[in-house]
């Protein structure tokens, strides 16, 4: 394979990052888990660690490892269940290997794509994440493949990734894979593909130039990433795509030059969420609050707290988007909505009182926000 090479790019500078090694660089022998590659990405973390900076790691490599440890062979052990038990077998090497590169202490992940659709357990998969960069770890995020049910989703980290970069607020997805990036279509079938260092949106265009996996370890090959850099976009977030066998586009990553394929997000991340917080549907619920909290909330920058709550209409779940109302001169003003951290009947119970009650009120806390600011848009023009 002889393609020309993407051109050197300047990078906007960033704070919290997801990166995604996939297992064409942890299995590239096709064998078990080497290190060969991932101690130049090992390196890039720990310098990104130095520059105060956040890593949320998805790494694959789990099947591949698990095959090597009982020694099947590629051509048996396709069905879903024998993946899925490679996987458990595997995913125990795949933590190790990341954790004998780091002093700070390395976090197992696991998560499937149900467990993000669910409202309440995207919180606490967001909760806990957050919870882990705060301690110092390095999260070590993979599919659940063992409880996947979904075999068209199995073998999927780009696409997992990018939803894990819209959990953290990344500002940044990172795909290291075992090509420079994208080209025009898959140089290693043909000689004719030209590099692409410059995505403004993933059109059809872009996508009629993917082709499937390069090598046996791989699963998804240039779709998948595609398909992921969208997801991030959708959410504000821009993807990077550079090849993680490169020490020296590595070296070149951690001081924000890319060699490889920048993908924009044309929203800005916050441009993104709010959006989204406007958009998404709304429980049956409605928590109302008092002139003061609705000052705090009009005005922006403010989280809800149960001091500020007078009142609870209808019913919710946590993690359930709510309307935030106010009641002026006998009229009944919408002012915000946002996700409620606490269920209705918790807001019930810990309405007008302190947060610093919570935990005696409920004999439990999950935190001391009822909406925190970043769940939290008001909606212009009342109340406030
Ligand atoms: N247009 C394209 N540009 C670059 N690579 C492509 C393209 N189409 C298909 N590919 C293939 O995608 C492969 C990377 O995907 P994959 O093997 O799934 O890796 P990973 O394990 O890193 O997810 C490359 O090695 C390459 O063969
Ligand atoms: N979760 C599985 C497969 C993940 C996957 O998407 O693989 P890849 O396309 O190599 O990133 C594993 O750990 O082996």
């Amino acid at each position: 394979m002889t393609a020309r090479r993407h051109s050197e790019q300047e990078l906007p500078r960033w704070r919290r990052a997801v990166l995604k090694v996939g297992s064409s660089l942890l299995a590239a022998n096709g064998g078990g888990l080497s290190t060969r590659y991932a101690l130049g990405l090992a390196e890039f973390i720990a310098a990104s660690h130095r520059a105060g900076r956040e890593v949320v790691l998805v790494s694959s490599g789990a099947v591949a490892a698990g095959r090597a440890l009982v020694r099947a062979q590629p051509e048996t052990a396709h069905g879903l269940a024998a993946r899925q038990a490679l996987a458990a077998l595997g995913q125990t090497t795949v933590v190790a290997l990341w954790q004998r590169f780091f002093d700070r202490p390395v976090a197992q992940v696991l998560l499937t794509h149900d467990d993000l659709r669910n409202r309440r357990r995207y919180l606490n998969a967001r909760a806990t994440l957050r919870e882990l960069l705060a301690l110092g770890a390095l999260p070590v995020v993979n599919e659940n493949d063992t409880v996947a049910v979904d075999e068209l989703k199995l073998g999927d980290n780009d696409n997992l990734a990018a939803i894990v970069a819209a959990l953290v607020d990344a500002d940044l997805l990172l795909i290291a894979t075992d090509i420079d990036g994208l080209y025009s279509a898959n140089p290693r079938t043909d000689p004719t593909a030209v590099p692409v260092d410059d995505v403004a949106a993933v059109t059809p265009a872009i996508f009629a130039m993917a082709g499937g996996a390069g090598s046996s370890a791989g699963t998804g090959g240039m779709r998948t990433k595609l398909e992921a850099a969208t997801k991030a976009a959708a959410a504000g977030i821009g993807t990077l795509l550079f090849n993680g066998t490169d020490a020296q586009a590595l070296r070149l990553l951690a001081q924000d030059r890319l060699r490889g394929t920048r993908f924009r997000a044309a929203e800005t991340r916050l441009h993104a969420r709010k959006y989204w917080l406007r958009h998404a549907p709304l429980a049956g619920g409605c928590i109302r609050v008092d002139a003061g909290a609705a000052r705090a909330l009009g005005s922006g920058g403010a989280s809800l707290l149960p001091g500020g709550i007078v009142g609870v209409r209808g019913e919710f779940a946590r993690g359930d988007m709510v309307e935030i109302e106010t009641e002026q001169q006998d009229q009944v003003f919408s002012i915000a909505r946002g996700i409620s951290q606490y269920a209705a009947a918790e807001v019930r119970r810990i309405a007008g009182r302190k947060s610093a009650e919570i935990e005696s009120l409920l004999g439990y806390s999950y935190g001391e926000t009822v909406v925190h600011r970043d769940d939290l848009v008001a909606l212009s023009g009342v109340g406030a």
